[in-house]
């Protein structure tokens, strides 16, 4: 990896590639990342750029200069591609948006009704051929490039083939993180005519099935440094049970394989100054007891519950199996028996949601579905729920479970990847608890653990509050993360270093 001279850090340029960025568009955690990340690197002396794709829902473009006008040639190919870059800031970063209209001038980022853009594989080659194009024309010369899942897996392939003899890259290190494997970027070799590289030897390695390349296994293969966004997520990965068909490429990288906690933003996830909330509380006794029962007033409100005091539990995700909805489903009539309200705030699969929906109209003054992509809504329920639900069937790190920690609003999450590395089981180490931990994949699982949270809830109220403290103690800084990040960009050891000899399976 990149050496440089010790003791003191060096101050590295960072090219940071991701395909969503909180701030300009958002479908999930990895825009929080990459809003996040960057401005922790850079609060620690580093150079930091971002670059992502231009794309329609980005409202700042219209405004935004144009730093370059140009056109990425490939080789082999008799047209060149004509794009711009338009520069726009996050916080105090510059943030590259590559303007390609003919691939990015859409109504939606990646899909609409549900439906993957047919051409997402050429999509997301071109931007990531384009992310390393643009460096050498705006002469921003990176130590790294950090890369974020499948969108920009070709990026660390390009460094090693097409710019292999580059002089102006010869210094620069690759490192991908996973913030979720089960979207590998499975795309027909028709789409890579713009990687002209990929075809002409054949990558059998990087194959899913003869006829299809996987940019996922492009950038774990060829990345100088892997991570996944928590520990126990990188031991998953090394596993059959937990790598979505990708063990034996994490395997063969295990040595370079980092695992490390995504961190929270406290300047947008805080209950002290959060602008969405109904009222502002701290963590002692008396502001969380106020401020609680004002938010939890507001949120049933909002979804038309009665304002009783009965126990009310919040779930706010995309709608997808990933997130254990179907753990919940068969279980939640029978759940709703008892004195509780729910809301869950979601969007996604629509057999999901429909399910959802015919439940909330048989059972209006108890369970509230709202299907919208709602962050207002999403502080609200992680201020003024007293349970999070997350029993996701897997989950790289998570970072609502994160939020509602800080938020003083108690987990219900299952035994996997970053949801084991950040939340402390009631049942198992009572006095450091921050929440509810089950592990079979089942809903009878889930459904224990629901019953023990109500009775911890009615019966031992004081037990409760000192859990919510316990939660609100928990620290999630970005700024430690980040030091995790540059360790690994420098090649030094540390203790979230996965091995292939301790695997967890999940
Ligand atoms: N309906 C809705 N309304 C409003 N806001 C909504 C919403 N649905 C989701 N969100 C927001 O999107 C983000 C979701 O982040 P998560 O990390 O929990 O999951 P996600 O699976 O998208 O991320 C993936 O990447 C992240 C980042 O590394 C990993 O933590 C995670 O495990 C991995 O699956 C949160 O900020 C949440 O509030």
């Amino acid at each position: 990896m990149v050496t440089r001279n010790k003791p003191s850090t060096p101050s590295l340029r960072i090219l940071f590639v991701a395909s969503e960025v909180d701030g300009f568009v958002k479908t999930g955690g990895l825009a929080d990342v990459a809003k996040s990340l960057p401005a922790a690197l850079q609060a620690l002396g580093h150079d930091v750029r971002i670059v992502m794709p231009c794309y329609r829902p980005v409202a700042a473009r219209d405004e935004a200069e144009t730093a370059l006008t140009t056109e990425l040639y490939v080789p082999t190919q008799p047209q060149a591609v004509p794009y711009r870059v338009k520069t726009l800031k996050s916080g105090e970063i510059p943030v590259y948006a590559v303007d390609a209209p003919h691939y990015f001038d859409r109504p939606e980022i990646y899909a609409e009704n549900n439906q993957g853009y047919a051409d997402n594989g050429e999509r997301f080659a071109f931007f990531s051929a384009a992310s390393l194009d643009l460096c050498e024309k705006i002469g921003f010369q990176p130590d790294v490039v950090h890369c974020n899942d499948w969108h920009t897996g070709l990026v660390p392939f390009l460094l090693r083939t097409r710019y292999a003899d580059n002089a102006f890259f010869a210094q620069t290190q690759s490192v991908i993180t996973i913030h979720n494997a089960v979207f590998q970027g499975i795309f027909n070799y028709d789409q890579y005519s713009l990687i002209p590289e990929l075809i002409q030897h054949r990558y059998v390695q990087l194959e899913a099935g003869s006829a299809n390349i996987s940019m996922l296994k492009a950038g774990v293969a060829y990345a100088d440094k892997v991570n996944a966004v928590s520990p126990n997520y990188a031991k998953e990965l090394v596993t059959e049970l937990g790598a979505h068909g990708m063990a034996r490429d994490f395997q063969q990288r295990a040595s370079d394989l980092y695992g490390i906690v995504n961190g929270c933003d406290y300047g947008d996830w805080n209950p002290e100054s959060d602008p969405f909330i109904k009222q502002n509380y701290k963590a002692n006794k008396v502001s969380l007891a106020r401020g609680k029962k004002a938010c939890k007033r507001d949120l049933q409100q909002q979804v038309n519950f009665p304002q009783d005091d009965v126990p009310l539990y919040g779930m706010v995700c995309r709608l997808t199996e990933q997130k254990g909805i179907h753990y919940l489903l068969p279980i939640l009539q029978d759940f709703l028996l008892n004195d509780v309200q729910i809301v869950v705030v979601g969007s996604g699969d629509p057999k999901l949601a429909a399910a959802l929906r015919e439940i909330s109209e048989a059972h209006s003054d108890k369970f509230a579905f709202v299907e919208a992509y709602n962050n207002p809504l999403a502080h609200c329920v992680e201020a003024g729920a007293d349970f999070f639900l997350m029993p996701s069937e897997f989950e790289p790190c998570g970072l609502n479970q994160i939020y509602s920690l800080v938020y003083g609003t108690l987990p219900i999450v299952r035994s996997v990847g970053g949801l084991k590395d950040t939340v402390i089981d009631y049942d198992t180490t009572p006095q450091v608890a921050t929440g509810f931990i089950f592990d079979a994949p089942t809903p009878e699982a889930l459904l224990i653990k629901l019953q023990r949270s109500l009775l911890l809830y009615c019966q031992r109220p004081q037990e409760f509050k000192r859990l919510q403290q316990n939660a609100m103690a928990c620290r999630f800084e970005w700024s430690e993360a980040a030091e995790q990040y540059v360790r690994m960009y420098l090649g030094e050891e540390h203790t979230a270093q996965a091995t292939v000899g301790d695997v967890t399976p999940v």
